[in-house]
């Protein structure tokens, strides 16, 4: 039977799925220390900031400076988020082959990002969120399945 798994932080069960665990991904030719920093980094188009936010100690820094509106944001983010979350998604799954097979061995599984703190990447602690983060989760383990 199919079911559920919920999951938030890097240290519960399926601390893996979130973007702050520390599983570095190489992209633009670069290596980002979580794909919460390479996300929160391409907030920005200034190359400085973009650095900056790379250089974040933790993923939790990269997410507060990603989200400091004294960075100038750029204009098209919200038209370019969800294909920058499945780059940074599909990256560290298909970079880290370990990942892969815990994804895989999800199987048919409904995956959740469960969080009160956000009803657009996770499902707004009672369902009413998009769940954006489970849904590009649950498709790159869909396109790992058909690879050969
Ligand atoms: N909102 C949230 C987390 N959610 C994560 O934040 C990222 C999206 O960031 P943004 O689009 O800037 O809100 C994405 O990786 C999502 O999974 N995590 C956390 O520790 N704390 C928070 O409060």
């Amino acid at each position: 039977m199919s079911h559920v798994i919920r999951f938030y932080s890097v240290t519960d069960t399926c601390g893996w799925c979130s973007n702050f665990a520390p599983y570095p991904i190489r992209l633009n030719g670069k290596t980002w220390p979580t794909s919460e920093h390479y996300f929160q980094a391409q907030k920005f188009a200034a190359p400085a900031d973009q650095e900056a936010v790379r250089n974040a100690r933790t993923p939790m820094l990269a997410a507060r400076m990603g989200r400091d509106r004294k960075r100038k944001l750029r204009r098209d983010w919200e038209s370019v988020k969800v294909s920058v979350m499945r780059q940074a998604v599909q990256a560290k799954f298909t970079q880290h082959a370990q990942l892969a097979r815990l994804l895989l061995d999800t199987g048919e599984a409904t995956l959740i990002e469960h969080t009160e703190q956000d009803d657009d990447w996770g499902d707004g602690g009672d369902g009413h969120g998009r769940n954006m983060l489970g849904r590009i989760l649950m498709e790159v383990r869909e396109a790992l399945s058909q690879r050969t």
